[in-house]
């Protein structure tokens, strides 16, 4: 089995350096500054654990790595850049190719099953940060992150099993499992606050981010309640979680916050907002309920990555006014 590793920032960055790490045949594929120095350099992974510089070959695009009868292609590229990755992908892979979304949100998978048959969906619990072109991080150690994987919309089959099984040989843990959208959908509702910290900052002096994040995420458990979605109750969530994940200080480490602190942090741009936040707007929007916080949330975060401001550049305090006006 060999693995295409599409958009390799933070998430794949880390996790093709530990397959290829680990054995495995690794095509990382990255653009820009990020593709330039990986190409010269290879891609430097720092974690507590101290720092690696692996050889992993990297292309500029699905053409230039190939896809074989064989690849699983891992989308590790955030959920707005997914849609034109897609194109690419489909003009150089077969349709039967297995295409594994290890990424936020819930969108992704449905995006991929138009156009693949074989699609499955990993609940990522991976805390990992794309510093500067060349270098990413990976938060935790000894074990990188939780990586549970399942076929989409829902079941497992041995390609499933076997992803797992090469996750887990690259130190992740790793379950296969029947029912993954259930859990992606608990992940989705942690990470509607991707967005108020990348807006508000990860300090909260006087708590009011904590509770613009209540807020977000109450409107979030109703709406997908309204719409009828199944979703892992949080002590299940809580329980697979709990232990694997220790994230010590170590020296360069990012700053906290998040993927979606990270958009801006680089300036990309573009943040996930509108497949986080954005999921439960369209949700209520479809259901007729109403989704004030989340629309708010995702209008103010998709300008301010638009205009390249600075993590933190909103008053928790004043969002929080506008949420209750
Ligand atoms: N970082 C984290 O701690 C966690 C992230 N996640 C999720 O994982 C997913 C990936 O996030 P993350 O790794 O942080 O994102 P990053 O921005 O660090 O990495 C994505 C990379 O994909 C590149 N990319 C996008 N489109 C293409 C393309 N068409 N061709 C080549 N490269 C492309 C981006 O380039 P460019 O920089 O030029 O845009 C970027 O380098 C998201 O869904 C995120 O929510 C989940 C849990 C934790
Ligand atoms: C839970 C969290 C914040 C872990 O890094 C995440 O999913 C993200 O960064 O998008």
């Amino acid at each position: 089995m060999a693995f295409v590793i599409y958009g390799a920032g933070a998430i794949g960055g880390v996790l093709g350096a530990r397959l290829h790490s680990a054995g495995f045949d690794v095509r990382l594929i990255a653009r820009g500054a990020h593709l330039s120095a990986v190409r010269a350099g290879g891609l430097r992974v720092e974690s507590p654990e101290g720092t690696t510089t692996v050889p992993v070959p990297v292309y500029g695009s699905p053409a230039e790595a190939g896809v074989e009868a064989g690849d699983v292609v891992i989308l590790t590229m955030k959920s707005q850049d997914t849609p034109a990755a897609l194109e690419a992908l489909r003009a150089v892979a077969d349709p039967s190719t297995p295409v594994v979304c290890v990424q936020n949100g819930v969108a992704n998978e449905r995006l991929a099953l138009r156009l693949f048959s074989h699609v499955y969906g990993v609940c990522v619990m991976f805390p990992a940060a794309h510093v500067e072109p060349g270098v990413v991080q990976a938060r935790s150690a000894p074990t990188p992150g939780i990586l549970d994987i399942g076929r989409y919309p829902a079941g497992i089959d041995d390609t499933g099993r076997s992803v797992a099984g090469a996750f887990a040989k690259a130190g992740f843990v790793s379950e296969p499992r029947e029912d993954i959208m259930r859990w992606k959908y608990r992940k989705l509702v942690m990470n509607l606050g991707n967005a108020v910290t990348a807006l508000c900052g990860a300090d909260d002096p006087d708590g009011a981010a904590a509770e613009v994040l209540a807020l977000v995420r109450a409107e979030g458990e109703a709406v997908l309640a309204a719409a009828g979605i199944d979703v892992v109750d949080e002590q299940t969530d809580r329980e697979r979680r709990a232990g694997i994940l220790r994230m010590p200080a170590f020296e360069g480490r990012a700053p906290d916050g998040g993927s979606s602190v990270q958009s801006l942090l680089r300036g990309t741009g573009s943040i996930e907002a509108d497949y986080l936040n954005g999921e439960i707007v369209l949700l209520a929007r479809l259901h007729g309920v109403p989704a004030p916080a989340n629309d708010l949330v995702r209008q103010l975060a998709v300008v301010a990555a638009r205009e390249r401001v600075a993590p933190g550049s909103v008053p928790a305090s004043e969002l929080l006014e506008r949420l209750r006006a």
